[in-house]
């Protein structure tokens, strides 16, 4: 495929950017009564698990308001050419039917086949992968029934009070986020999940101070089953058990494992029947509807993680059947094109107006940043335009009183996506919580489109007893930095009625396909993840160097540059002189 800056889309993109730039979102909305009608989109999802006796909703309402954007009926249409040029149906049409998309590594994408709670065939590699994912849901339920209803016992015959998912990456942060966010759900109080990531010993050590070994159950997820910072984390805390435990035939009872690699779960002691299989078709940052879940399954019940599946299939079906114009990824995705390729932003702020969503913006930073973080195109060649923005954000209102003075009145250009619910699952005061979250919701958009002249600031300062009586002077030393220049474009998202587990599904899913769509139209390759390679090969070669054992045989490392030899030596020095 030709480069995305020779398609005749992008060309005709940068002229239109020539008009477009300098569009003011008051004006258009001063001009269109109807905008908010033609550039807002309202998506009805429906889809009931085939398997019976799942009486959670399955339903659910989403409206995506993109007219506060720099965007014209042209805009958008030449968007979706662009789309259409850089070929996205013809790709998503690709990764449905399992072929090899992520060329590096020789693999299919098939997320989507996770989420396929019908029986309808997926294929990869000429095998239907339907079979094998229902039966390692059938385990799931089993086991986190198991758990939940006392009858999974420890090595003392006690039931299992903590879960400890071990895992980094795509191994961790899928089930942090969506047990956070499910933690409505969460009925049973004999039941904590915790989740160990960072290879700091702190992270591990803090956790088990909450824990006891006679009703700790470790769930170890590595696709890999080699990254070292689980597996360093997974034998400590083996360790910690056998301290207590004592037998390792105990460990059956008390490890289980997530992964790919039955050789290397084998190799660690994990039979078996405690084994959890996915697939290398399953990407990491894609993984959290595999076994990869099985926390959030014991964490608020099979059947919401059964829920969370199915949204994300209605999400699915909407990506794969609707037109691109009405295709809500595509919308969000061809938005993003625009700014980042056209109006230089560099960032997307993700500032969700939900407490259980405090994790969104942290998960989707490896999920959008992992995938679109690349500067090669499929073919190769170097990029002559920007790929992944960088995503940032935190639960509003809390952003509002930190780093959204920035958003307002700072230099650079932050599109940014509001996501609320119309419900809250804790409507306290009658209401006023959920009232006033969301009047700020609201506000902040408004705020940042419509921003504060000079007039106004002037007529403010005027009415105000405290400022009515200034002279010129003292005017003009406070007014310019109340100006807020607005035009600044935000989507918003509104979900209706709650964030129940289908509704997250169907949310998660939204963004991954977003984050798809933009992968194609960089032409570039969202689905592996080398660079993350080079830091850690560095690390493995530092390891044997950070040894020392006494001052007097000292020797310098000298094997770097200075900088990392001088940071290396200060380090292998305060080891020497030791000080705990
Ligand atoms: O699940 P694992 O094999 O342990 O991998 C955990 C994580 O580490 C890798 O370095 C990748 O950057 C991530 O994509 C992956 O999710």
């Amino acid at each position: 495929m030709v480069s995305a800056t020779q398609l005749p889309a992008w060309k005709a993109l940068q002229e239109h950017y020539e008009t477009a730039k300098d569009l003011k979102l008051t004006d258009l909305f001063a001009q269109d009564p109807n905008r908010f009608k033609t550039f807002a989109r309202q998506l009805h999802l429906n889809f009931q698990p085939p398997r019976g006796g799942n009486t959670n909703p399955h339903d659910a309402n989403l409206l995506l308001d993109v007219s506060k954007n720099l965007i014209t009926d042209e805009t958008l249409s030449l968007l979706f050419q662009l789309a259409r040029e850089a070929k996205v149906e013809e790709w998503r049409d690709k990764m449905f039917a399992g072929e090899p998309i992520n060329f590096t590594e020789q693999r299919s994408v098939l997320h989507v086949a996770l989420r396929n709670l019908p029986d309808t065939p997926i294929y990869a590699e000429g095998q239907n992968v339907v079979p094998e994912v229902h039966a390692v849901l059938d385990h799931m339920r089993e086991t986190s029934e198991a758990i939940r209803s006392g009858s999974w016992t420890g090595y003392t015959g006690e039931r299992i009070t903590d879960v400890v998912n071990i895992g980094i990456g795509g191994s961790d942060l899928g089930p942090v986020m969506v047990t956070e966010a499910l933690a409505h759900y969460a009925d049973d109080s004999r039941l904590r999940a915790h989740f160990v990531s960072n290879i700091d010993g702190t992270h591990l050590a803090e956790t088990l101070k909450k824990c006891r070994p006679e009703s700790t159950l470790f769930i170890v997820a590595s696709k890999t089953f080699t990254t070292q910072e689980t597996i360093t984390n997974a034998h400590s805390a083996r360790r910690w058990f056998l301290d207590h435990a004592k037998d390792e035939a105990h460990i059956a009872k008390h490890f289980v494992a997530l992964s790919t690699n039955t050789a290397k779960v084998t190799e660690f002691g994990i039979a078996k029947e405690n084994m959890f299989q996915f697939w290398d078709w399953v990407g990491g940052r894609y993984s959290l509807w595999s076994a990869i879940g099985l926390s959030i399954a014991i964490y608020v019940g099979f059947d919401k993680f059964e829920s969370l599946l199915a949204g994300g299939h209605a999400m699915d079906q909407h990506f794969r059947n609707t037109p691109l114009e009405e295709n809500l990824p595509a919308l969000l995705a061809v938005i993003g094109v625009w700014y980042n390729d056209f109006f230089g932003a560099q960032s997307v702020a993700l500032l969700p107006y939900d407490q259980y969503l405090s994790r969104f913006a942290a998960y989707f930073q490896q999920g959008d940043m992992e995938s679109n973080g690349k500067f090669v195109t499929r073919d190769g060649q170097e990029v002559d335009y920007q790929t992944g923005p960088i995503i940032w954000g935190e639960p509003g209102t809390n952003g509002q009183h930190a780093f959204y003075q920035l958003i307002h009145q700072g230099t650079k250009l932050i599109p940014a996506d509001f996501i609320a619910t119309t419900h809250s699952f804790n409507p306290i005061g009658n209401g006023e919580h959920h009232d006033i979250l969301l009047s700020n919701y609201f506000a902040q958009p408004e705020a940042l489109m419509r921003g504060k002249s000079a007039d106004q600031v002037r007529a403010e300062l005027q009415r105000d007893p405290a400022s009515a009586n200034w002279d010129a002077e003292q005017v003009q030393r406070v007014l310019p930095h109340k100006v807020f220049k607005g035009n600044r474009p935000t989507n918003s998202l509104l979900i209706d009625p709650y964030l129940h587990p289908f509704a997250l599904g169907a949310l998660i899913a939204l963004y991954e396909h977003k984050i798809f769509v933009q992968g194609i139209i960089w032409n570039i390759n969202s689905f592996d993840q080398w660079g993350v390679e080079l830091g850690k090969q560095l690390a493995k070669k530092i390891l044997p160097e950070l040894a020392v054992d006494t001052a007097a045989d000292f020797k310098p490392v000298t094997s770097h540059d200075s900088s990392t030899n001088g940071l290396i030596n200060y380090y292998r020095q305060a080891k020497v002189r030791g000080h705990l």
